[in-house]
């Protein structure tokens, strides 16, 4: 059964997932749970480090793991890493836990967002490899999700807003 007090968000990297969970989980008396922050508690390193020293493939391990730990917790904001869709079998876990909105983003907008960041490694990879990402999961992220919000051009205060009046309706 979906659990429907709690909210979660996916999207590609730079799509405003963390920032958005953070706010919207404080406006709507949520808690917020950001799932590449578990990883970083639990393993008390850094997600470059961990691609570094496990490889993608351990990573995604841990994504799994972290998300399906999720599965008896309620009224809570879920904020997932933008590749948690790579893996076909979170797609039901994802939907279990709650109604799922996808943070869209154009690549253009992402790209000003994540100029100087150095934190996400497959940001790092060349722009042809980034562009092919995205356009790969794109499809991918509109199957998963119940509702779609486009957040060019938008503030975090805009988006929040917009998916708090969607979860009223
Ligand atoms: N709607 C937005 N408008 C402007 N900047 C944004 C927006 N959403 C996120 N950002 C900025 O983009 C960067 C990445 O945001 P973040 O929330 O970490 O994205 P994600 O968790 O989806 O990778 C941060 O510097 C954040 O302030
Ligand atoms: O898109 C991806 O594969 C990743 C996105 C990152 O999270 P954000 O989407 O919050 O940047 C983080 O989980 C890791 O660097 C891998
Ligand atoms: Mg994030």
């Amino acid at each position: 059964m979906q659990h429907m007090n709690n909210i979660v968000l996916i999207g590609f990297m730079g799509s405003g997932k963390s920032s958005v969970g953070k706010l919207l989980a404080e406006q709507t008396h949520r808690t917020y749970i950001d799932l590449d922050q578990k990883i970083e508690e639990d393993t008390g390193d850094t997600i470059p480090n961990i691609f570094k020293n496990e490889g993608e493939e351990g990573f995604r391990k841990r994504e799994t793991e972290v998300l399906r730990a999720l599965s008896s917790r309620e009224g809570t904001v879920i904020s997932t890493g933008g590749g948690i869709v790579e893996r076909k079998e979170n797609h039901d876990v994802l939907k279990e836990h709650g109604p799922v909105i996808y943070l869209h983003a154009s690549f253009e907008e992402i790209s000003a967002r994540l100029e100087d960041d150095e934190s996400r490694p497959l940001w790092s990879k060349p722009e042809v490899e980034r562009k092919n990402l995205l356009e790969k999961r794109l499809p991918v992220y509109k199957e998963c999700a119940d509702e779609l919000v486009n957040t060019d051009h938008k503030s975090i205060n805009d988006v929040v807003n917009e998916i708090e009046s969607l979860i009223k309706s």
